[in-house]
C-alpha cells in the first residue's frame, strides 16, 4: 500500500499538560495547521477519539488514518484495509500499562475534499487517556470536554460494555448542552458514537452498529424505577446530540492485547476485528457519511477553529472546572470573534483590490468612498451572521469592528500617500533612460549627418517626455489611473525585453568560446 501520502504529517500535540494541573496551547502549530491557505475558508469535519487510558484509542485512530489517505488522498476504492504485514504507524501507540498520549493531538495534515461543492478538510484529534493515576478529575474533564466541544464527532472509546460511569462523564457536557439549547438555535454537539472495545456478547448483542444501536437503546431507557437523576441525565443525552450511536467492535486477538513485540499487522489481528474495521471506519468517513462541525447551528471554517480553542483553553485553565454558563459564554465570545474576522476579511479584501501594494495611487476622495463601500460591506456582513450571546455582546464585537477597520484605514491611507512620491526604479528610470537614448541618438545623428536618426532620435526623446509627464500627472493627483497602469505596463515590458537581450548576449558571450574549444 502506498503510505507515502501518509508520510508528510505526523501528530502534533496542540495542548500540552503542565505541571501544575493546567494546558498550555500551541498556537503556533495550531495557526499553522488551521490557518494554511489552503484549508482556512475550508469547512471541517473534526473527528476525535476520548475515553479511559490505554484502551486503544490511538491504536483504532491510525485505522481511520489508512482510509483517509486512501480515499482522498490516493483516491483509491480499492481494499483500504492494506497490506497484512505493514506495521500500524501514525498516531504514536504503545502497549503496556502506562498511560501514552498526553494532551491534545491533531494529526498536522488535513484531508481534502468536497461535499456538495462545498470544500471541506477533515482532522483527526487523539485525546490523553482519562482515569490514570497522574491525572486529577480535572484534567480528565478538560481533555474530555475540549475535544467533545471541538469536534463534530466524539467517539467516546469504552471498554467492555456501557456503564452508568460511562454515561455519568457525559454530564458537563449535557449541563452546558441544556444551556445553550436555550440560548441558541440547533444541537450544541453533532454525533456521539460509543465505541464499544472487546464486546464479548456477540450472542446477545451482534458486533457492528446494529448491535451498538440494540445496547444503546438499552442503556439509554428511560425506567420507571430508575432514580429522576438518572433518568434526566438520559433524556438530556439524547436532547443535546443530533445523532447518538454505538458500535460493538470484537476483542482484536491476544497478540494485539498482549503480546510486547506487536506492531500493529494486520496478520496479528483477529479477523472479526478486521471485518468491524470495514464497517466502522466507511461508517464514520466515507464521503456521504462525513459531518461538519458546526456551533449554534453555523458551520464552522478551518480559521475558526483557532478563536474556539483560545476562548476554551482560557475558561478551561481556571483552578475550578468551569460552569456550564462560563463555557457557553467562550462560546459565545469566540462565535463573535470568528464573525468578527470574517468581517475584517471582507474590508481588507476589497480594499487591497483598488489599493493594495501593486496598484497604483488613488486620489483621496476615492480612497474615502471606497473605504466607505468597504466599511458598509464588512458590517453588513457581521450584521448578517447569525451570532450566540445576545445583542449587548454583539454591539461589543460590531464597535471593535469599525475600530478595527478604522484603523486599518489608516494604515491603507498612508501606503497609498506613499505611492504618489515618484519611484524612480520603476517606469520613470526607463523613460528617462529614453529620453537620453533619444537626445544621444541625434547628437550622434548630427555629427555624421545622418537626418533620419536626428529625428528618430527626437522622436523617442519628446515621446518619453510626453509620457514621463503624463505619468507624473496621474501618479500625483490619482487622476487618468488608467493611462497610468498602462504605462507602467508597457515600460515593464520593455524593461523585460531589453533584461532579456542583455542576458542572451551574455551567455552568448560566455558559452561561445567553450564551445569553440570543445570543437578544436
Ligand atoms: N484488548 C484490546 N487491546 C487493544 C485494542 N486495540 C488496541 N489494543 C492494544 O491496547 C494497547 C494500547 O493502545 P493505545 O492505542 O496506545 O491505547 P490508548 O487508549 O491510546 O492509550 P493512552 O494513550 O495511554 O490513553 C496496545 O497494546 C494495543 O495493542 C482492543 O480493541 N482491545
Ligand atoms: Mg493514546
Amino acid at each position: 500500500m502506498n503510505m507515502a501520502a501518509l508520510e508528510s504529517g505526523r501528530g502534533v500535540r496542540l495542548l500540552n499538560p503542565e505541571e501544575d494541573h493546567t494546558f498550555s496551547l500551541d498556537e503556533d502549530s495550531m495557526n499553522q495547521i488551521f490557518g494554511r491557505d489552503d484549508v482556512k475558508d475550508r469547512y471541517v469535519v473534526v473527528l476525535s477519539v476520548a475515553g479511559a487510558f490505554r484502551k486503544g484509542k490511538s491504536f483504532i485512530l491510525n485505522f481511520f488514518l489508512r482510509y483517509l489517505n486512501h480515499k482522498y488522498n490516493l483516491k483509491d476504492n480499492g481494499d483500504w484495509l492494506g497490506d497484512e504485514k505493514v506495521p500500524l504507524k501514525g498516531f504514536s501507540w504503545r502497549g503496556g500499562s502506562e498511560r501514552h498520549t498526553t494532551g491534545l493531538v491533531l494529526w498536522s495534515q488535513p484531508f481534502l475534499t468536497t461535499i456538495n461543492g462545498d470544500k471541506v478538510a477533515i482532522f483527526l484529534m487523539d485525546t490523553q487517556g482519562t482515569f490514570d493515576s497522574s491525572s486529577t478529575v480535572k484534567d480528565n474533564a478538560t481533555v474530555f470536554a475540549l475535544s467533545t466541544m471541538l469536534s463534530s464527532v466524539q467517539i467516546y472509546n469504552v471498554s467492555q460494555n456501557i456503564e452508568e460511569d460511562d454515561l455519568q462523564h457525559l454530564q458537563l457536557f449535557t449541563d452546558y448542552g441544556r444551556l445553550a439549547l436555550e440560548n441558541t438555535s440547533g444541537k450544541p454537539f453533532q454525533k456521539l458514537e460509543l465505541l464499544v472495545r472487546d464486546w464479548n456478547y456477540a450472542y446477545e448483542y451482534p458486533y457492528g452498529a446494529g448491535g451498538g444501536a440494540q445496547l444503546l437503546e438499552k442503556r439509554l431507557q428511560l425506567q420507571n424505577n430508575q432514580h429522576e437523576e438518572l433518568q434526566s441525565l438520559r433524556r438530556h443525552i439524547k436532547e443535546c446530540f443530533e445523532e447518538i450511536g454505538c458500535f460493538l467492535m470484537p476483542h482484536p486477538g491476544l497478540i494485539v492485547a498482549t503480546d510486547p513485540q506487536f506492531t500493529g499487522t494486520l496478520a496479528d489481528i483477529s479477523s472479526e476485528f478486521k471485518t468491524s474495521l470495514r464497517e466502522l471506519v466507511p461508517m464514520l468517513l466515507a464521503p456521504d457519511n462525513l459531518i461538519c462541525k458546526k456551533i449554534a447551528g453555523q458551520l464552522l471554517k478551518a480559521k475558526d477553529m483557532v478563536h474556539y480553542f483560545k476562548a476554551y483553553m482560557t475558561v478551561f485553565n481556571g483552578s475550578d472546572l468551569p460552569e456550564p454558563k462560563t463555557i457557553l459564554a467562550a462560546t459565545a465570545e469566540a462565535n463573535n470573534l470568528s464573525a468578527l474576522s470574517e468581517s475584517r476579511d471582507v474590508y481588507e479584501y476589497l480594499m487591497e483590490e483598488v489599493v493594495g501594494g501593486s496598484k497604483p495611487y488613488l486620489d483621496q476622495n476615492s480612497l474615502e468612498q471606497q473605504h466607505e463601500r468597504a466599511k458598509n460591506k464588512a458590517l453588513h456582513a457581521f450584521q448578517a451572521k447569525r451570532k450566540m450571546g445576545g445583542t449587548d455582546l454583539e454591539s461589543t464585537y460590531q464597535d471593535r469592528l469599525v475600530k478595527e477597520i478604522d484603523e486599518q484605514y489608516v494604515q491603507y491611507r498612508a501606503n497609498n500617500d506613499a505611492k504618489k512620491l515618484l519611484n524612480f526604479t520603476g517606469t520613470p528610470m526607463i523613460l528617462g533612460s529614453l529620453v537620453l537614448l533619444g537626445l544621444l541618438l541625434s547628437f550622434v545623428g548630427d555629427n555624421l549627418g545622418i537626418r533620419i536618426l536626428v529625428v528618430i532620435g527626437q522622436i523617442i526623446a519628446v515621446g518619453a517626455i510626453l509620457t514621463l509627464g503624463v505619468w507624473i500627472y496621474s501618479r500625483i493627483t490619482g487622476e487618468m489611473r488608467e493611462i497610468g497602469v498602462t504605462i507602467d505596463r508597457i515600460m515593464d515590458e520593455v524593461r523585460n525585453v531589453v533584461m532579456m537581450k542583455a542576458v542572451s548576449s551574455a551567455t552568448q558571450e560566455l558559452t561561445t568560446p567553450l564551445a569553440d574549444k570543445k570543437d578544436s
